[in-house]
Order: C-alpha cells, then sequence, then structure tokens
C-alpha cells in the first residue's frame, strides 16, 4: 500500500499538526437515512504552531466539499483534495487566511459517501425491532476521515460539540455529554459537548429507536425495546466495575458512563467511545458471565483515553495497559486466582495468533511499522496479551503490586489528558524505578522490538485450570467403545470461565471423532447455549473434525453476528475445510454488505478474495 505524503509522525495520517493544529472540533450535521450520508459543516478552531506554515493539512476519505470559510472574515479559502491513496483516503490542503494572530475559525462545508468506512446503515429489516433505520460509527482506528474532515492522528486530542438533526421519532446519542434537544417537525436536534480533549477516533455517533434503563448513579444501558430488559440486567455491576477501576487508577473524569448495545453487526466486543461505551450484543449471556469486556472498556477510560497512544505503532499502549487494568479490576471482583486465569487461557489466543501472523512476523512485535500497512491490517490479540504479559513481567521484577500500582497511578496522573509513544513510558518507568538494580535485567528490545511469543510468560496461579486439565484428559484418552468417563455431574458445576477454557483447550488438541463430538454435544446441550464464547469454541471443534453437521449452524451464526473476534476465524476454519471452501467463500459474497466494512474487509483477504 503507498504511503506517499503521509506524516513522518503518524505513518497513517496525512495531516502535521507540529505545524497547525486544530484545537477544538464543532460539529453540525444532519443525518440523511435516504441518501446514507451525513451533511452540513464542521467547525475546526486552528492554531498555527510553525510561523512559517500556510496551510492546515487534514486527513479526508470520500468527503465531497462544497466550501472553505474562514469564520473570521467569511471569505473563502482555496482547498485542494489530492489523489486518494487506498484506505487512507485523501490529504485536504486548506490555506490559511492572511489575517489573524496564528489562531483561526475555519468552517468546511461537506458531505460525506454513502459508503463511509466509519460508518455502518441499517435498514429496518437489520435492526430487532424492524421498524426503523440505524446507524452507528466505527471510528478506531482512521476512520474518522470518512465522516468528517480532521486531523486523525490520535497525536491531537481536542474538546469537541456537535449539533445533530436526524428524525424526532429516533434517538442520537454521541461519545459526549448531551444537553439540549429542539424539536421541529418531523426533525430535531440534539446537541451534545465533550470536555475532556480526546483523539477524533473516539468520536462516535449512533441513531436508532432506542431505549433506556439506569443502571448506576452515572451509568444507563441503551439499546432496542427488544432487548432492553436483558441489557439492564446483564451490566448491572457496572457501576461497581467503575468504582474499582477509580480504585486502582484514580478519578473517572468523563462524567457519565453508558453502555449502548448495538445490532449484532458490530465488529467488536466493545469500543471504548467515551461517555458511551459501544458493546456488542453477544455479551448477553444472561449469567453476566461476559461482562469482564466492560470493565476493559472502563479500563480505557484511563488507558487509551486519558493517555493515548501517539500513534498506532504504539496500540500496546492502548491495549496492554487496558487488559492489566481489566484483570486488576477482575481480581478485586473476584480472586487473583481468577485474574491469572483469564491471562493462562488468553495465553492460547496469543499463540494462535502468533501461528497465524508468523512467528517472524513484523507484526507480532510489541512496537509495530505501520508505513504503508493499514491499522485494520495490523490489528491482533498480540497488542492485547504480549502487552499485557509484559505489564505483568515488569510489576513481578519490580516486587508485585504493591510495588507497581503506586507506579501505574503515578503514570496515570504524570501522562493524563496526553499522547505518549513506547519510549515515554520506558523512560517514566526506568525514572521511577532508578534504585531498584532488578529493572536492569529488562531486555527491553527484545520485549518492544522482538517477533513471536513473549520472552518470559509470568508463573500464573493455574489451580483454576487443574480441575479442566483432568477433565479433558479424560475425554481426550477415552476409548469410546467404554463409556465416556465424564458424565454432567462433572461438568454442572463449571464456571463459564471454565467451560470456555476446557473447550479451548480441546480444539486445541486433536480433532474429536464423530462419538466423542456428539457425547460432548450431550453433555453440554450447546444447541441451547447463550454463551457466544462457548458457542464459539464449540463450533470451531465441529470444524476442525470436518463434521458436516456444524457446517450449516456455522454459516447460520457468522451470517447473525459481526463480531470479528468470532467471524474471521470461522471463516478461516471454512475455508481451510476445502470440502466446504467455495460455500463459505459464496456465503460471504452473499452477506458481505451487510457486514461493517472492517468486517468485509478483513474476511475478504482472510478468503484469499483481496491482497
Ligand atoms: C498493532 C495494531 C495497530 C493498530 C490497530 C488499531 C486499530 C485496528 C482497528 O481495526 C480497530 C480496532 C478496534 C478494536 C475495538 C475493540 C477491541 O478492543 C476488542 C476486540 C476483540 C473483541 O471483539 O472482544
Ligand atoms: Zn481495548
Amino acid at each position: 500500500m503507498g504511503a506517499e505524503g503521509l506524516s513522518p509522525r503518524d505513518p497513517s495520517s496525512y495531516s502535521r499538526p507540529e505545524d497547525v493544529a486544530v484545537t477544538n472540533i464543532f460539529l453540525n450535521l444532519t443525518v440523511d437515512f435516504d441518501k446514507k450520508i451525513l451533511h452540513g459543516n464542521v467547525d475546526l478552531d486552528v492554531s498555527k504552531i510553525n510561523k512559517n506554515a500556510t496551510e492546515l493539512i487534514l486527513d479526508a476519505k470520500d468527503l465531497k466539499i462544497s466550501k472553505v470559510i474562514d469564520d473570521n472574515t467569511k471569505q473563502e479559502l482555496k482547498f485542494v483534495i489530492s489523489q486518494p491513496q487506498e484506505e487512507f483516503g485523501s490529504k485536504l490542503s486548506v490555506e490559511l487566511p492572511k489575517q489573524g494572530n496564528d489562531t483561526y475559525k475555519i468552517s468546511i462545508f461537506y458531505e460525506n459517501s454513502p459508503n463511509a468506512s466509519g460508518l455502518q446503515w441499517l435498514t429496518p429489516e437489520q435492526t430487532a425491532g424492524k421498524k426503523h433505520p440505524y446507524l452507528f460509527s466505527q471510528f478506531q482506528a482512521i476512520h474518522a476521515r470518512s465522516v468528517l474532515p480532521c486531523q486523525d492522528t490520535p497525536e491531537v486530542k481536542t474538546k469537541y460539540q456537535a449539533t445533530i438533526s436526524a428524525p424526532s421519532n429516533l434517538t442520537v446519542l454521541m461519545s459526549a455529554i448531551p444537553s439540549k434537544t429542539e424539536v421541529s417537525g418531523a426533525f430535531k436536534r440534539s446537541h451534545f459537548s465533550q470536555d475532556v480533549p480526546m483523539p477524533a477516533y473516539l468520536i462516535a455517533i449512533a441513531v436508532g429507536a432506542l431505549e433506556s434503563r439506569k443502571i448506576g448513579p452515572r451509568s444507563h444501558v441503551w439499546a432496542e425495546k427488544e432487548i432492553i430488559e436483558d441489557c439492564a440486567y446483564e451490566f448491572a455491576e457496572t457501576e461497581h466495575q467503575l468504582k474499582t477501576a477509580e480504585e486502582i487508577c484514580g478519578p473517572y473524569v468523563w462524567g457519565i458512563y453508558d453502555l449502548l448495545v448495538l445490532p449484532p453487526s458490530f465488529a467488536f466486543g466493545g469500543m471504548e467511545n467515551p461517555c458511551l461505551t459501544f458493546v456488542t450484543p453477544t455479551l448477553l449471556a444472561g449469567d453476566r458471565s461476559l461482562a469482564n469486556v466492560v470493565a476493559h472498556e472502563i479500563a480505557h477510560s484511563w488507558t487509551g483515553n486519558l493517555i493515548t497512544n501517539r500513534n498506532f505503532e504504539h496500540f500496546w499502549l492502548n491495549e496492554g495497559f487496558t487488559v492489566f487494568v481489566e484483570r486488576k479490576i477482575k481480581a478485586r471482583l473476584t480472586s487473583p486466582a481468577h485474574q491469572d486465569f483469564d491471562a493462562y487461557c488468553r495465553l492460547s489466543e496469543l499463540k494462535e495468533a502468533v501461528k497465524l501472523l508468523g512467528e517472524n512476523s513484523p507484526l507480532t512485535k510489541l512496537v509495530v511499522d505501520l508505513k504503508g500497512v493499514h491499522p485494520d491490517d495490523a490489528f491482533s490479540v498480540v497488542p492485547y496479551e504480549k502487552g499485557q504479559t509484559f505489564l505483568r513481567y515488569l510489576e513481578e521484577v519490580v516486587g508485585g503490586p504493591a510495588q507497581f500500582e503506586p507506579f501505574l497511578r503515578e503514570y496515570f496522573n504524570t501522562f493524563k489528558y496526553k499522547s505518549i509513544d513506547t519510549n515515554d513510558f520506558k523512560s517514566f518507568f526506568e525514572k521511577y524505578f532508578a534504585n531498584k538494580a532488578a529493572i536492569k535485567s529488562v531486555d527491553w528490545n527484545t520485549w518492544l522490538y522482538g517477533t513471536g511469543m513473549p520472552p518470559v510468560i509470568p508463573n500464573y496461579n493455574t489451580s483454576l485450570a487443574t480441575n479442566c486439565d483432568k477433565l479433558m484428559k479424560q475425554f481426550v484418552e477415552w476409548d469410546e467403545k467404554a463409556a465416556c468417563p465424564v458424565e454432567t455431574t462433572h461438568i454442572k458445576n463449571l464456571g463459564a470461565d471454565e467451560i470456555i477454557y476446557l473447550l479451548q483447550e480441546i480444539w486445541s488438541g486433536k480433532p474429536l471423532s464423530i462419538p466423542k463430538l456428539e457425547q460432548l454435544d450431550k453433555l453440554f446441550e450447546f444447541s441451547k447455549v447463550k454463551n457466544s464464547e462457548v458457542k464459539f469454541r464449540w463450533l470451531r471443534i465441529g470444524l476442525k473434525a470436518h463434521w458436516m453437521k456444524s457446517v450449516e449452524p456455522t454459516l447460520k451464526w457468522i451470517n447473525e453476528v459481526g463480531r470479528m473476534k468470532f467471524v474471521r476465524p470461522l471463516y478461516r476454519d471454512l475455508y481451510a475445510w476445502e470440502e466446504v471452501r467455495s460455500k463459505a467463500i459464496e456465503n460471504f459474497k452473499l452477506n458481505k454488505n451487510s457486514m461493517m466494512h472492517v468486517v468485509a474487509y478483513t474476511v475478504s483477504k482472510d478468503l484469499h478474495l483481496t491482497s
């Protein structure tokens, strides 16, 4: 992928905030469901940093710009849009006003494309209620530019305000604090403000037939009415998670913490949009067993949203820290054994990701080189799990949580509201622990730039795995001529985490025979299971055994849910099974238009339909 004109400071952005920086964003947009576009204007407060600069450089992708105005003189300003470079979009250069004292307000009038990669438009049929359309955004990593002209780099943090016009029978939500709403006939204008500076990738919008339920003193959950009661039950522990996170990280600065449960096509388990975390409905297990994803998104309120990776080559600073804090929340809400069990279970996902990428792949490094590489192509569990493993290792090097957690608080306090890179973290760590001789043993180069699995795996408490390992061994070694040694009584007291681990380990082993698959199905009654993590592993166990009975349920499920964590591996498993490969490709082609952009983009590559 070409990389001409992209910034030397951020290989995923054309912008040059070191010369001229955006300092505030005001969005005045109308949502047009008929044309599937947003149109209106964005007003940018701009500050000249480099006295010799003559133009503001922005990122734009498939935007139709009608005019650019200097808000102070109302004079039109010249602008140039470069030829787009595939998924990076275009460089938008706007001449700076001749007058002014190095600060300006520039209004850009535009509309975006119906194919904007940062938005998904759903027809009523694709929603739970079947009556109203639905719109939601996903800007991380670099899709904000497909919805507004901006400096689409996490190095730039701004406050933002928005006035959104939409059909009056729909609710508009954003990653901001809502203020007044004015209804006028068939339309209404909703107003929002976000006073905590944040990067453009955290701007978020959702418009749909939504209801809310209060789930805590600073939290509501939002969803379509068909699932709102299930959502209120599933996420009832949110305030407890939030308070626990504050004990670890310090005050929550964003005001409210709402959750929006999206339609099943949403590509991720959660997205940490400030004030309004987006989550997938695949978390609705009915027993709150998947609420750790909410703990993850809550942790992002500090790691990622308050302290932000300066560009996505340092994505591990967002995600590795967040997984590390998520597990500290889990330890306080359950036990340190559960914290370690979680880390131990996810090791197998890290192993699978490293095997898939190739153990010498540069994308298995903690700090990656994204020149000419789109972040969506670089995304994997590596920054999450290799990142948290590194932090867990550092915690042990300095003597454990009693030493490391005060450091963590100091780190948050020092870098809050800033965008940093790995060197900033390394220097801060080495200065804070300068008196600890043990830190001299840290091989930073291997941890940060080595490929493959982490150089050290912490000695996790695996007591919660022992019983499952025994059951797994009995089941796998069972001679089918005899009665199955594993009975319902052995598994009925297993927690969801243990069942997920057990199935993950069975999947990691040799393919099962048909009798064993049928016995497993009888033991766990998978057709009735609501836990998406259990269902995902059960389908993979069947596909790995080339069990034809698992093909149709797999195709049905990946046409219902869009979560990449499930859809990509299942499509890869179908593709790897030559006999059903064409069925998988056909199914993708039939359904790709109802997928989020990032899912269709990545699965198309997984199926070798695009390079
Ligand atoms: C080294 C990777 C560099 C950059 C990747 C950054 C963004 C990739 C883009 O595809 C967006 C990712 C958004 C992820 C959102 C939520 C995840 O934390 C959870 C994903 C797993 C799940 O579904 O639970
Ligand atoms: Zn995350």
